[in-house]
């Protein structure tokens, strides 16, 4: 359940006002999410997303979100953008969060991908890779490789109360991935989130791709190592889909291209994915509490993913 912080329907009026947006029909929260508070809104003429901006994201980096949304909308992928008021505003204040009311795009996230709806995810993915190539915008990827580090020491001791040994295992991945982080590839804005949950499809159509507020600078392939790892296995992190990883391969390699040093740095990248989503999981595990209205993500389900790809042989990830 994702709405923190209640909109009462007179504060949503007054907000619609602003825009040439019709009058409130109906506004409904919506339930999937964790970070922040999403409403669906029906005016009189349109239906729109009316997010509030909770935990997690900075407002001071709401500018390069939005000027992200816009490049990718411009460029005619499937993005929504933030809608401007009547003054050219994005970024409203509403219930005393910063807040957008946001382009409502049709579709439904898969929870059991098949291969072509991962292949039609890889193409969206190389298209958005090359959209990004002359994007400015400039955001420091705070879950990247230092940002691991720093997660794994605020976790420090209560991570073995997740699992045994588990902080043992987190830091033989650090170690590894110092050694191993190829840096050296070439950057980009990426998305890094790219979970089937942020992806809207229409049968095996992606008809939207959501959530941008992880996106920032990092090593290009690590969003195509991101996406692997959360499209081709089982939530709990077993069962690998050679076939679904080996389609969206082929979807990304066919819009973008992946290159050879790409490819023989993936085992290293999908490790320090899992490690990512492994790390935060963990955090929120460790840190919300049991009565929350939130359903905590099971972190294991990562730690199945890191030790998948520490003892895959890379011909086995469908590259
Ligand atoms: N532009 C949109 N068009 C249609 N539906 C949307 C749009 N944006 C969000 N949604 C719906 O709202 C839900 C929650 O949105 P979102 O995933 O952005 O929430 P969040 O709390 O920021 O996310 P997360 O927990 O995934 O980081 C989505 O699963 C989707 O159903
Ligand atoms: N997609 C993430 C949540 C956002 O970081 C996860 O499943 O852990």
């Amino acid at each position: 359940m994702a709405v923190y912080t209640h909109v009462p329907a007179e504060e949503m009026e007054a907000l619609l006002a602003r825009y040439d947006a019709g009058t409130l029909v109906s506004a409904k929260g919506i339930a999937e999410g964790v970070e922040n508070s999403n409403y669906l809104v029906d005016t009189s003429s349109h239906r729109f997303i009316l997010t509030l901006y909770e935990k997690r994201v900075d407002v001071a980096d709401l500018p390069f979100f939005l000027s992200l949304l816009d490049h990718l909308a411009d460029k005619g992928l499937p993005v929504p953008r933030a809608l401007r008021d009547r003054q050219g505003v994005q970024l409203q204040t509403v219930s005393g969060r910063p807040a957008c009311l946001i382009e409502f795009l049709n579709g439904v996230s898969v929870t059991h991908p098949t291969p072509a709806q991962a292949h039609a995810t890889g193409v969206a993915l190389g298209r958005m890779h090359a959209a990004l190539a002359d994007f400015g915008g400039q955001r420091a990827n705070a879950l990247g490789p230092d940002g691991w580090v720093a997660l794994a020491a605020r976790c420090g001791d209560d991570l073995d109360a997740i699992a045994p040994s588990l902080k043992a295992r987190v830091s033989e991945e650090l170690a590894y991935l110092a050694d191993n982080w190829p840096g050296e590839l070439p950057h980009s804005v990426v998305h890094a989130d790219l979970f089937p949950d942020n992806v809207l499809m229409l049968g095996d159509e992606v008809s939207g791709v959501i959530d941008f507020y992880f996106a920032a600078r990092e090593v290009r392939a690590w969003d195509v190592a991101v996406t692997h790892t959360a499209w081709c296995f089982e939530n709990d992190g077993t069962g690998f889909d050679h076939n679904r990883a080996a389609a969206l391969i082929a979807g990304y390699d066919a819009a973008f291209g992946l290159s050879s040093a790409e490819r023989a740095a993936f085992p290293a990248l999908a490790r320090g994915a899992s490690l990512r989503f492994l790390l935060t999981r963990a955090w929120d595990w460790l840190n919300t509490p049991a009565d929350a209205l939130v359903t905590r993500k099971d972190p294991l389900a990562f730690l199945r993913r890191l030790d998948f790809y520490r003892d895959a042989v890379p011909g086995a990830l469908g590259l």
